[in-house]
This record gives C-alpha cells, structure tokens and sequence, in this order.
C-alpha cells in the first residue's frame, strides 16, 4: 500500500519512522506541507519525495493520511476522495461541521474510498463503538493540559471552556479533535470541558459514556510529542495502527 502524507509536523515524523522500521508492505514516499522545508525533511528520511502540487501526491498512492489541520481537511479532502483515494483524517474538527461532512461521506460513497478517523489521544472508542449496537445516552469529555498545550499563562488551574464539542473544536482547532472523534462515534455533540492545569504536564483526557450497556469512565495521562506539546504520543501511535492493521489477518477489538 502505498500512503501519502499531509502536513510533515509532529503526527507525521512518528508515523515515518516507526512504519519505515516495521512494515515492509508500506510504502510512505510522497510528502506535502505548506512549509516545504518540513515535507523536504521527511522526505529524505524516508528517501522519497517532497511534492510542490498535491495532485502529484494523490495521484501517486493508495490513501492519503491527514495530520496537518483543521482548515488542510477542508481544502484537500474533497479533491482526495473525488480521486477514488482514501483517507486518514487526524484533524477530526473539520468534520463537525455537518454540511461539510455529508459532503465528505457523500464523496466517498461516490468514488467507493473510505475515510478513518483513528482513536486518536483518547481510550474508549472501542467501547463506545460496540456501546452504539444500543442507544448511548450521554458521552462527555473533560481535558486537562499544561499552560504550554494550550498557549496559555496561568498560574493556577482554570476551566477554558463548558460546551459542545461543534464549539470546542472551534476554539481550540489544534487541542480538542479527539471531542469531535468522540462526537462521531457516539452520534451526538458530546458535551466537553477544557481545563488549563499548570501542575500537569501531560495530556489527560477523561471520558465518560452512559447508555444501555451501563457505563465507562475512561482516563489517560498521555506524554506529549517533543516537538508539539499539544499532540500526544498515542494520537501518532494510533494511526500507526490503524495503518498495521490493513496489514494483519487477526483483528482484536471493535
Ligand atoms: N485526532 C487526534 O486525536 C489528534 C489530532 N491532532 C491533530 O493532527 C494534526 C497534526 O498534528 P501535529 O503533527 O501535532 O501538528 P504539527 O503542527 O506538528 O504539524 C502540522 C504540519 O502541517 C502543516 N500544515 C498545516 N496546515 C497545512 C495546510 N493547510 N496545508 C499543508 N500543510 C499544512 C504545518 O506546516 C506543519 O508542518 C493537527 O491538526 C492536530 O490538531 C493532534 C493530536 C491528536
Ligand atoms: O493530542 C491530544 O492530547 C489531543 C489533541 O491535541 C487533539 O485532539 O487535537
């Protein structure tokens, strides 16, 4: 399978480097950023090509993976899918806007690809997944991050924001995805808490679903990326995953 990356920040250095040491069968060769001096970086890692036009990424693989931002999903998912390409979305956000995202699907559908949002920084998709088989009453988020995440100069904790999930990831489009990841998979604009913590250092998300199955609390205290603190580790982990798994015969969990 051959897989193209846009945006070659944070998310897309983890990927390369760990699909470039563990999979044979996947090729990453083509790279585009807005900051062609980051696609030309990984490119040379990854021995392959910086593109200048994302028309010669696209049409020169099999998916094309998204970790750039929110406003890259609006401009290039449609021209992706249009293509028969599927795609890898990490900045959810830009689908919470309803329109847009029927559009997106509807695309999709059209030219027979397929679009994915991994779990991303956050526990408990799996669950909510198999907990949609019933109805899912309630679903809320409530993420704690560093002064340094979240831009902010505060000396003591404080809470940013109490709302819905469609407002969180337009104020916070480069902290808050995994709310719109999270509203997708539980069919509703979840209910989301942001809160600046100058004691933590990581990025700590709780969930907690209510619905026919029961209840779940999940909680993760995730490191963050050296090189963007409001990224955590697992967010890159899980769409390297996600990449593995369309490689593997034995699938465990939802
Ligand atoms: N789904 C999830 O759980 C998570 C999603 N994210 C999101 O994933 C995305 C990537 O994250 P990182 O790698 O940490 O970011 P980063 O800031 O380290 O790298 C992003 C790269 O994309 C490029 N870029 C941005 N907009 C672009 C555009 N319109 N066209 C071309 N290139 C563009 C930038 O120049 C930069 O090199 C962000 O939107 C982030 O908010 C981050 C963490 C978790
Ligand atoms: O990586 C994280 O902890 C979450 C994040 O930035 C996002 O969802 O955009």
């Amino acid at each position: 399978m051959k897989v193209g990356i846009i945006g070659c920040g944070a998310i897309a250095n983890l990927i390369v480097n760990n699909i470039l040491a563990t999979e044979k069968n996947i090729t990453i060769e083509h790279f585009y950023d807005r900051d062609m001096e980051k696609a030309e970086n990984l490119a040379s890692i990854a021995n392959g090509i910086a593109v200048i036009n994302i028309e010669d990424l696209i049409d020169n693989v099999d998916l094309v993976l998204e970790a750039a931002s929110p406003s890259s999903v609006n401009e290039y998912a449609l021209k992706v899918l249009n293509k028969g390409k599927s795609m890898i979305i990490m900045s959810v956000g830009a689908l919470m806007d309803e329109n847009f995202r029927n559009e997106v699907v509807e695309t999709a559908k059209k030219h027979n690809a397929k679009i994915y949002t991994p779990s991303g920084a956050i526990l408990g998709l799996d669950g909510i997944k198999a907990a949609s088989i019933g109805e899912i009453k309630e679903a809320k988020l409530t993420t704690r991050k560093s002064p340094r995440s979240l831009g902010k100069d505060v000396n003591k904790e404080e809470i940013l924001f109490e709302g819905k999930a469609s407002e969180a990831v337009k104020k916070f489009p480069f902290n808050i995805n995994v709310a719109a990841t999270l509203s997708l998979a539980c069919d509703m604009d979840i209910d989301v808490k942001v809160i600046v913590d100058p004691k933590v250092d990581r990025n700590v998300h709780e969930v907690v679903v209510t619905g026919d199955f029961g209840k779940f609390t999940t909680r993760c205290e995730n490191l963050p990326c050296a090189s963007n603190p409001k990224t955590s580790m697992l967010a890159a982990f899980s769409a390297i995953k996600l990449l593995k798994h369309f490689n593997e015969t034995l699938l465990s969990g939802t």
